[in-house]
């Protein structure tokens, strides 16, 4: 997006400001438009195209690739640069890419009948967030516009201010309310994931988490947040809107987000098609902000393919509606035990019933996208097809009834259901299943409407004929009837006249300018009979016309025009009569919308071997204490698809237990860590879950910290996003919450980071009794087993032989020992000498550590066993009850140990040992005594193999900060 050249093009181009009162009726037009729609570019019906004209032509010139050409009038040339209406859809995205909202300026009057200029209007304004153009939008996809708005009256009682937020998804009518503080409301920004942003004049300033996927903001209308003017504008939508929100600031948001979906579907009035708002509270669902989203891979990868995401593990549905669906449930899994065993029951039931479950997913995938089609009704923008579309789905609700029909009654279910199971199980079973029987609504009278009135293969155009069917109308037919028996008179008049004239060679034809003509070669006009009349002479024929066949011509093109006319007439009173039931159709859009994603749930289940997760959470006060996870062999619902053998692992946590998790690169604890998650939110969202057995309590927040993901577009460096994804997991994680830390610290310096890990695990654990999975390399940080009472050590595993390392991928208790890394390097292809000389400086690291260890100064050891490749038992022996600050004081000392600069004393004394590490770079000259010596111990001291490289690029600034000190 280009601001600056935004502001020049959208409105009135200036060029066309500049000559306003000099400008052509048509142009002054176009000026009109520009200048009601300033933050648009208008789009100007001109005949078969849109145009643009002056600046605003430049820009639609260069934007969307057509040629800039010019305009010549009586008051002077404009550049001109238009696109083909038939084919807009590309043009469009091009210029909504660019970040252009446009406005399309159509005629509104047929140029036929106008009597000077056409009448034309603003029909639409298309933005990122309210596009309903079909060709513009993803296929089972959300499309959402938000709006912002803080309550006036903040503050007063000293919290936070509320903040409303709205959102409306303008091609399915779906509308949804909320608010909470402004974490709270970004965090359901970001689930959301609004196209754009409209914000009242007192919101806070939200940013898009993921710039990449962020919403374009957009300033608006300030009134439409005025608090009686959204009321005013709620009322067509809700009865008494002032008593149905939570907040003001809800109310706000969402009068103004309908204001400004109404705007951009041309200003007509209400939108007829908005027909539930729902209303939600932020706690009432299972809280995974972008950060879990993202690092969960929830719905997008960033290392992998792009479709390895567990959306698409989960994706079997059979229809957009489905899709659609199943993404919103896992956008915002549930939170209410019994909500979730109501799905588990039903996706259970359809595993069980495999040819039900195929016969429902064979119907639903004729099912046309029925929430998008019945906008489109409502909006009166449907054409004949579309109704036809909508009818053929209407035509899926009795077979899909027929298969969901109680087998062992006499509801009529289909005899292979009742085979399957036995002729006396009864089918379905379960509530949830019966209840979505009785919503889905036939709608039999729409359908029989539909089917009646419109033909079965109708023309796009709706104004051109052949879109009504015959037998609906009997007007209809007596002019169809009288336009089809005058073609077949002009089809008989040909064998007729040549009779009559004896003219062999005569022939009727028809065209465009001329009509109905009869055709005569030179040859022949001597036969010509006297009632013929010239038309046109060619170069070797004349055409005539007689007064019968002119007669013939009128009354065939007066019926056809007249009932063009008619059919439209009547398809526009069916496509009312239709949009007269919008709600219901909705109705039925949700049911199997959820029928659908219940069944895709059910076929992953039973193709992928998942499992009933069994729940622990009680009804509310009475959830048993330490009722934690327990997954006997749990599997990444992603990476065993892709992992020809996958390993599968138990999980044992406690409500409130932290586990630390060790273990070499690539051993699999990232992995183990999200399969974890994943079986939690999996089973929040009503699936089963990648494992043999799986007990699981009810989350309210899942947190992740994960990877140290870079955020250049963020303008924040790697170490910052994590400490302010690590800030916010500690002032919001709580008891019933799953917190996932994978290396936390690693972005800085090892001292700090080491400290940073501890700390933060320890806070977990002791103030927020969240339960936790904690990743890291810092094996001092399996101490903590030692003295918290719910920390537990696991580990992961990995094979040494010849060299060769074979990671085990299983997890197994206690702390790990080795880590590899050097290994990983040379598996990764690091240049041999590099791998060599790694290996050298992690022998010399060990032995000085031994030496350190039998020496004078047994308390200097480096902590961190996992770069050292010490055994469990050393770090066990060292500090059984180092509280954080006696660790924080012991790591200054390994500090000053390693670097002699408090004493000057060296431990170990690598300057005397003649090592490589006292001389400089290129090995000639012996380093200085002294500061020198210290540097030279401490370089020697670094574990590059180990590092980071920025840690060690603040290692070397140390370092280098230290030459500056010494002088
Ligand atoms: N249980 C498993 N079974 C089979 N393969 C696995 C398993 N777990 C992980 N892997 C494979 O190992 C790779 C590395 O796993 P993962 O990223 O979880 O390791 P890690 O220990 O977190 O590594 P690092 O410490 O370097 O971040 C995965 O991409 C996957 O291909």
């Amino acid at each position: 997006m280009q601001p600056a050249d935004r502001e020049t093009v959208t409105g009135l181009p200036p060029g066309i400001a500049a000559a306003r009162d000099t400008l052509t009726p048509m142009l002054s037009q176009y000026a009109d438009l520009c200048a009601a729609h300033e933050d648009a570019l208008v789009l100007f019906q001109v005949g078969d195209f849109y145009e643009a004209f002056c600046e605003a032509a430049e820009t639609v010139a260069r934007v969307c690739e057509v040629t800039l050409t010019e305009r010549s009038d009586s008051t002077g040339d404009y550049p001109m640069a238009g696109v083909p209406i038939d084919n807009a859809a590309p043009y469009l995205e091009s210029l909504l890419d660019a970040g252009y909202r446009v406005a399309l300026g159509d005629q509104v009057e047929d140029a036929e009948q106008a009597s000077g200029l056409v009448d034309r209007a603003v029909t639409e304004v298309i933005t990122p967030g309210t596009v309903v153009e079909d060709d513009l939008l993803e296929s089972g996809t959300t499309n959402y516009v938000a709006a912002v708005a803080a309550d006036d009256a903040a503050g007063e009682s000293g919290s936070a201010a509320r903040v409303g937020l709205a959102a409306v998804d303008v091609s399915t009518g779906e509308c949804l309310v909320t608010s909470g503080d402004a974490d709270a409301v970004a965090g359901e920004l970001d689930r959301i994931a609004p196209a754009e942003l409209i914000s009242g004049p007192d919101a806070p300033d939200f940013a898009p988490s993921d710039a990449a996927r962020g919403w374009t903001p957009h300033e608006y209308d300030d009134g439409a947040f005025d608090r009686r003017q959204a009321a005013e504008r709620l009322e067509p939508y809700l009865s008494a809107p002032d008593r149905r929100f939570a907040s003001d600031a809800e109310l706000r948001a969402a009068g103004a987000v309908l204001a400004y979906a109404e705007y951009t579907q041309g200003d007509d009035g209400p939108l007829s098609y908005v027909t539930r708002i729902r209303r939600y509270d932020p706690h009432d669902r299972l809280r995974l902000d972008a950060a879990a989203q993202r690092s969960l891979e929830l719905f997008e990868n960033r290392g992998l393919g792009a479709s390895d995401t567990l959306f698409d593990a989960l994706d079997e549905t059979n229809c957009a509606l489905g899709r659609r669906c199943l993404e919103r449930w896992l956008r915002r899994p549930l939170v209410d035990a019994d909500a979730i065993r109501s799905r588990h029951d039903a996706v259970g039931e359809l595993a069980d019933r495999s040819l039900a479950r195929e016969g429902v997913a064979d119907a639903l995938a004729t099912a046309y996208d029925l929430e998008r089609l019945v906008s489109r009704v409502s909006r009166g923008r449907a054409d004949a097809r579309d109704l036809r579309s909508l009818c053929r789905t209407l035509a899926v609700v009795p077979e899909l009834k027929a298969t969901l029909a109680d087998a062992s009654g006499d509801a009529g279910g289909t005899d292979a259901v009742a085979e399957e199971a036995g002729s006396d199980a009864e089918f379905p079973r379960t509530d949830h299943l019966r209840d979505l029987r009785e919503r889905l609504d036939a709608l039999a009278e729409v359908r029989e409407l539909i089917d009646t009135a419109i033909a079965t293969d109708p023309p796009q155009e709706i104004t051109e004929g052949g879109v009504i069917r015959e037998g609906f109308d009997d007007d209809l037919d007596d002019l169809r009837a009288t336009e089809r028996e005058g073609r077949e008179w002009v089809a008989d008049l040909e064998t007729a006249e040549r009779e009559r004239t004896g003219i062999d060679s005569l022939s009727v034809g028809h065209n465009q300018v001329h009509g109905y003509y009869i055709e005569v070669t030179d040859a022949n006009l001597d036969r010509v009979p006297d009632d013929y009349r010239r038309r046109q002479t060619l170069k070797n024929s004349e055409r005539y016309v007689t007064p019968e066949l002119k007669e013939r011509e009128e009354s065939i093109v007066g019926a056809a025009e007249r009932a063009d006319a008619v059919e439209y007439e009547l398809f526009v009173d069916v496509r009312d009569r239709v949009a007269s039931e919008t709600e219901r159709i909705q109705g039925l859009a949700d049911a199997l919308a959820e029928l659908d994603a219940l069944t895709s749930l059910a076929a992953v289940a039973v193709e992928r071997d998942y499992v009933r997760p069994e729940l622990r959470a009680e009804a509310e006060g009475s959830v048993e204490s330490d009722a934690g996870i327990a997954i006997e062999g749990g599997r990444h619902p992603v990476v065993e698809r892709t992992e020809t053998s996958f390993v599968p692992n138990d999980a044992d946590l406690p409500r409130g237990s932290v586990a630390v998790i060790t273990g070499p690169n690539m051993s699999g604890k990232s992995t183990y860590m999200r399969s974890v998650a994943l079986a939690v939110v999996l089973a929040q969202t009503g699936s089963f879950v990648p494992a043999q057995a799986a007990t699981l309590p009810v989350f309210d927040r899942v947190f992740t910290r994960v990877g140290a993901s870079d955020d250049i577009a963020g303008g924040q460096s790697t170490f910052m996003r994590e400490m302010s994804e690590l800030t916010e997991i500690l002032h919001d994680a709580g008891p019933d919450s799953l917190v996932l830390l994978d290396e936390v610290g690693r972005g800085t310096a090892t001292t700090d980071g080491r400290a940073i890990a501890r700390a933060a695990a320890e806070f977990l654990h002791d103030e927020l009794g969240a339960t936790a999975l904690f990743a890291t390399h810092y094996h001092g940080l399996t101490d903590l087993a030692d003295e918290r009472e719910r920390v537990f050590n696991l580990h992961f595993t990995a094979t040494r032989e010849d060299g060769d390392v074979t990671f085990l991928h299983r997890v197994v208790p206690g702390a790990s020992s080795s880590s590899y890394g050097v290994e990983v390097a040379e598996l990764a292809g690091v240049p041999r000498s590099v791998v060599d000389r790694a290996r050298d400086l992690v022998a010399a690291d060990e032995a000085d550590r031994d030496r350190r260890t039998n020496g004078t100064d047994a308390g200097a050891r480096v902590d961190d066993g996992a770069a050292s490749g010490e055994e469990l038992s050393g770090d066990k022996d060292r500090d059984g009850d180092a509280s954080l600050r006696e660790f924080l004081a012991e790591e200054a000392s390994d500090e000053r140990g390693a670097s002699g600069s408090d004493s000057g004393d060296v431990p170990g004394a690598p300057a005397e040992s003649g090592d490589a590490g006292n001389r400089s770079p290129d090995g000639d000259a012996e380093v200085p005594a002294g500061g020198g010596t210290d540097l030279a111990a401490a370089l020697r001291d670094l574990d590059l193999a180990r590092m980071t490289p920025i840690e060690a690029l603040n290692a070397l600034y140390d370092l280098q900060s230290r030459i500056d000190d010494d002088g």
